[in-house]
Formats: structure tokens, sequence, C-alpha cells
């Protein structure tokens, strides 16, 4: 299973790079912390960097084996989350089981992850959201870009209709902040 890490957005909600922020409660950045809980069920980790996130992020994973940072491939580059996804499949010509968590999910677990992990084509529901950016799914480079050149960019319609995923449900909705703005923590608390 190769973990993907989506880590190639514009972050203009937050006002400044979601993978390279760090929280005051945490010791690392939410990229470090995204691979670190992706490394233990993993083969390979991939970060799909942006071009401005690039520079650091490689640094900072450059002495970490099996670990790679991507960015957007041509030309779907920069189109939302499955711009990424796609740069994850074109590192592969064969079918990819892909377990790809957003980088703006700081506190979600890594059990959290192993269930995911061990469903077969699924992403996480709280009772308040669907998390398409929390998914697992097996599929390829063609099947993706033949639906990316529908001009669908919609990370929920590919999931649901062409991977077919199923909801996983959590009931721990706290473990779910999506750090898109930075009052993320004032509506989890
Ligand atoms: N590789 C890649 N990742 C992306 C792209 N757009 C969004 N992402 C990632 O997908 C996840 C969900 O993205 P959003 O939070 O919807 O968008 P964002 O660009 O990060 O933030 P906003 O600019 O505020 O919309 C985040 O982890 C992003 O880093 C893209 O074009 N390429």
């Amino acid at each position: 299973m190769i973990g993907v890490v989506l880590a190639g957005g514009e972050s203009r909600r937050f006002g400044q790079d979601k993978a390279l922020y760090q929280l005051p409660n945490q010791r690392v950045n939410n990229a470090q912390l995204a691979v670190d809980k992706l490394s233990p069920l993993c083969d390979r980790v991939l970060v799909s960097a942006n071009t401005q996130n690039t520079p650091a992020l490689t640094k900072q994973f450059a002495d970490s084996t099996n670990v790679a940072v991507i960015t957007d491939e041509p030309p779907f580059e920069q189109r939302g989350p499955l711009s990424g996804i796609y740069a994850a499949t074109c590192q592969s010509d064969f079918p990819t089981d892909l377990l790809v968590m957003a980088v703006d999910y700081p506190y979600v677990s890594v059990d959290v992850l192993s269930v995911l992990a061990n469903h077969a084509n699924c992403y996480a529901r709280t009772p308040d959201a669907d998390h398409y950016t929390l998914a697992h799914f097996t599929t390829t480079r063609e099947v993706l870009r033949d639906f990316l050149l529908l001009d669908d960019y919609r990370l929920r319609d590919f999931i649901t209709e062409v991977q077919q995923c199923d909801p996983i449900s959590f009931a721990n909705a706290e473990l779910f902040v999506n750090y898109n703005t930075p009052e993320a923590d004032f509506h989890a608390h």
C-alpha cells in the first residue's frame, strides 16, 4: 500500500502553507504528522506538494527512507486533491493501492487510518461530514486520467461514483478537525 499525503493545495483560507504549519500543541509540522502516521501502514509514502512548498518538504524528508515528495503531473496540475492523487498513480505502471490523507487533518490517528487500510475502497465519515480526503482505494493512472478528461475534478465524484467507495463511520469527530482555516480549533472545542 502506498500512502499519499495531499499537501499541494494553496491554503488560501488558512493563510499560510498548511503542510509546513506546526500547531502550537505539536512538536512537528502537519506534513511530518501525516507521514509519521502513514509510514507504519504503508510500504512507501508520497508527499504530494506544490511548487512553493516542494523545496522545504524535499529537504525535510531527504533522509527519510520510503518517503518521496512529488508534484502534480501535466496536464492536471493544481486542480484540487485529484491532481495529487493522479500524480501518485503516475509513479507506477500498475494498479496502485492508495491510502490517502490530506495534510490538514492533524488529529487523525493511526487507528483511524488502519481501519481505512483494512477495508477496500472506502472513505471516512463522521456524524457531521464526509471526509473524501481520508480514503483508501486501488486505482490506475488511466482510470483517473479518463475521469479528469471529463472535466470533473471533484474528489467526491471520483471516490463515490468511479471507485464506488463505501463510507466508514467514525463516532469520534474530534479526531477529524479539518484545518482549512485558522479558526479550526475554535470550532473544534
Ligand atoms: N497535489 C495537490 N493537492 C491539492 C491541490 N488542491 C488541494 N490539494 C490538497 O488537498 C487537500 C484538500 O484541499 P483543500 O483544503 O480543499 O484546498 P487547499 O488548496 O488546501 O486550501 P484552500 O486554498 O483554502 O482551498 C489539502 O490537503 C490540499 O493540500 C492540488 O491542486 N494539488
